[in-house]
């Protein structure tokens, strides 16, 4: 009998270019939201992410999460009627100053974005005992920002935009969304083609905060512990 192939071989690994490919994407994936383009993504393409989202790890393997696609012009009036009334009281938060750099801000795209998600969290999908969130329930939300984060670079292989609205009151989103209670929304995103990619964050290139230096935020044993970064290997 064939013995069934159950581990990647040798020859598996990633050519260079493979490689080259997989950072790419890392490097040059961007929250994007003022840019989208109207023109449709196809069901095929949209699957190919959906895909991607739906391999990500998650805790015991629970797999907690839904994708919930909108294209409903209605649907996403209410969400960005909530994203506006949330906004207005989000800038009130801020002092002065940095309250009229916020206001300045494109913060979504959720009616030019021709599909936007929500991906929820299902945090009784498997029962109440899981492998892995026996002591920090938390677990299963952080196992669907993985798969949030699978999406966003398997989108932006395809292309595609996409910007995460977090701006939203968590209880109107589900209202909206007709969201059963158990279930908890995680995140909110835009879809869509887009012209070009920003090279850097626009919160960076606006001067609101900086990528800090990662020599600053890796340490070593201990916590406070500071690498040197010449010698750490990082540059
Ligand atoms: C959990 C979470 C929530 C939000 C975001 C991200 C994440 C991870 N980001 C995008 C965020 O501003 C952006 O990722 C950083 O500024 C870095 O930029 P790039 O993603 O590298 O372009 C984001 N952007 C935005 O315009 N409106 C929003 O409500 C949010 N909310």
């Amino acid at each position: 009998m064939d013995k069934i192939k159950s581990h990647l071989q040798a020859e598996d690994v990633f050519s260079a270019k493979e490689k080259k490919g997989l950072f790419k994407a890392i490097f040059s994936r961007r929250d994007v939201r003022g840019q989208f383009k109207p023109d449709d993504v196809p069901d095929e393409v949209l699957g190919r992410i959906l895909n991607a989202a739906h391999h990500a790890p998650s805790v015991g393997f629970m797999q907690p999460w839904n994708f919930v696609v909108i294209k409903d012009p209605d649907i996403k009036q209410s969400v960005y009627n909530d994203f506006a009334q949330a906004n207005r009281e989000a800038a009130e938060m801020f002092e002065p100053l940095r309250r009229s750099a916020y206001q300045g801000f494109k913060l979504e795209g959720i009616r030019e974005a021709p599909i936007n998600i929500c991906v929820t969290c299902d945090r009784e999908r498997t029962g109440p005992v899981v492998i892995g969130r026996t002591h920090v329930e938390t677990m299963d939300l952080y196992s669907c920002v993985c798969a949030v984060q699978n999406l966003w670079l398997a989108a932006r292989a395809e292309n595609i935009g996409v910007g995460w609205v977090s701006i939203l009151h968590e209880q109107r989103l589900k209202e909206i969304l007709d969201i059963p209670a158990r279930i908890v929304p995680v995140a909110y995103l835009c879809l869509g083609y887009t012209d070009f990619f920003f090279n850097k964050p626009e919160l960076e290139a606006a001067g609101w905060q900086p990528r800090l230096p990662l020599e600053q935020l890796v340490f070593t044993d201990r916590w406070g512990q500071s690498i040197d970064p010449a010698g750490g290997g990082f540059a």
